[in-house]
């Protein structure tokens, strides 16, 4: 795989922006370009909506030669789009001030942010005349978006607006998908294994014509896109904002209270495929979007990350427990607001 080319806009350091929904593959497309990085300086931020740095925590575990802790940069206290001058512009300008400071920035979004706060953020004057948003990348769930996951109910909506002209959506999922796919450069549409590929080609199609602008949609497995077509785009995202239509142009602020989180604490577990049938059974009853985490399995000395996007999980070994680390399990789940968090943390805990 090639060096992707640095196309650097006058002296600025290139920033690219990885948004798309939850668990659509963000962190797994972000692991790739490391992992295909050819000795290029790049640094991660990686923003979660819920309280605790999974993703943060999987890509440090990487192993990835050359990419060290320092690289990845959590911010976990809420959605990017809402903290940026709280968080996101301090933790630019301490990278920015690095006696080496990155070649190259990837800020992977919280899959419920919106990129457009994040890329006027680009356009402060301290951040504007050192760095410029080379692209914003959406990831995309193909599976999710073919079962209509994003969907809206024409009726509904048609309702809504009978008593109030400027409702857009009944829909909040809906509303995040369609500002991520608006703000893009490029679309990936992920998990390409699990379509067919007359699927893939009515989804690419759909998509495309469902953005403002021509932008090219491609397919990917895994993420696995060369990093040459990710980075060097040269959008220079922050001076074409108005290119880039959200739902919440003209508000001051917006809320994320169409969703919620919790952490649910579990000890040691006998049987990973245990635990996974039971998380598939109360995502599924539930209507939970996310559930991520790490558990302790009895006798072994790895930790076992678990991961649930709807009710398709997957888990794996990533490192071992250290010693100064509690074997408690902690699972994030993410859903619409109003789950029933005393049934689901019942439930969980079996
Ligand atoms: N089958 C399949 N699974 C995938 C693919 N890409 C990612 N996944 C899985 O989807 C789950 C979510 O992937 P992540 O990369 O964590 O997604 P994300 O967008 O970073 O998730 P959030 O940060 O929680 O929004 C994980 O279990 C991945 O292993 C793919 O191409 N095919």
């Amino acid at each position: 795989m090639s060096a992707p080319a640095p196309k650097l806009s006058g002296e600025k350091i290139p920033a690219t922006v990885i948004t798309g929904f939850l668990g659509a593959g963000k962190t797994t497309l972000v692991r790739h370009v490391l992992e295909n990085a050819n000795g290029r300086r790049i640094a991660i931020i990686v923003n979660e909506f819920g309280s605790l740095g999974i993703d943060g925590d999987l890509l440090k575990s990487c192993g990835i030669a050359g990419c060290t802790d320092d690289d990845i940069v959590e911010l976990a206290n809420g959605c990017i789009c809402c903290t940026v001058a709280d968080d996101f512009l301090p933790t630019m300008q301490a990278l920015l001030d690095r006696d080496d400071p990155p070649e190259h920035v990837l800020i992977e979004t919280s899959g419920l942010a919106l990129p457009k706060p994040l890329i006027k953020a680009f356009d402060w004057p301290t951040i504007r005349s050192r760095m410029t948003v080379d692209g914003v990348i959406a990831v995309v769930d193909g599976p999710a978006v073919a079962t209509g996951r994003f969907a809206d109910d024409p009726d509904a909506i048609a309702r809504q607006r009978a008593e109030d002209p400027s409702v857009d959506h009944d829909n909040p999922l809906a509303e995040v998908y369609e500002d991520q796919l608006n703000a893009a450069d490029l679309i990936v549409v992920n998990k390409a294994d699990l379509l067919d590929g007359a699927d893939i080609d009515a989804l690419k199609q759909g998509i495309a014509g469902a953005v403002p602008r021509a932008v090219k949609v491609v397919s990917a497995y895994e993420g696995r896109i060369d990093p040459a077509v990710l980075l060097g785009i040269g959008a220079a995202a922050e001076d074409d904002l108005d290119a880039r239509p959200s739902h919440h142009d003209g508000a001051d602020d917006h809320e994320h209270d169409d969703f919620e989180s919790f952490v649910v604490e579990i000890g040691e577990i006998a049987d990973p495929d245990t635990l996974v049938a039971r998380l598939r059974a109360v995502a599924e009853a539930h209507d939970i979007l996310r559930i991520k985490g790490f558990v302790p399995v009895s006798a072994k000395p790895m930790r076992l990350a678990v991961q649930g996007v709807g009710g398709r999980f997957r888990h794996a070994y990533d490192r071992p427990w250290t010693p100064t680390e509690q074997r408690v399990g902690r699972l994030v789940v993410i859903g619409e607001t109003g789950l029933d968090q005393a049934a689901i943390d019942a439930a969980i805990r079996g």
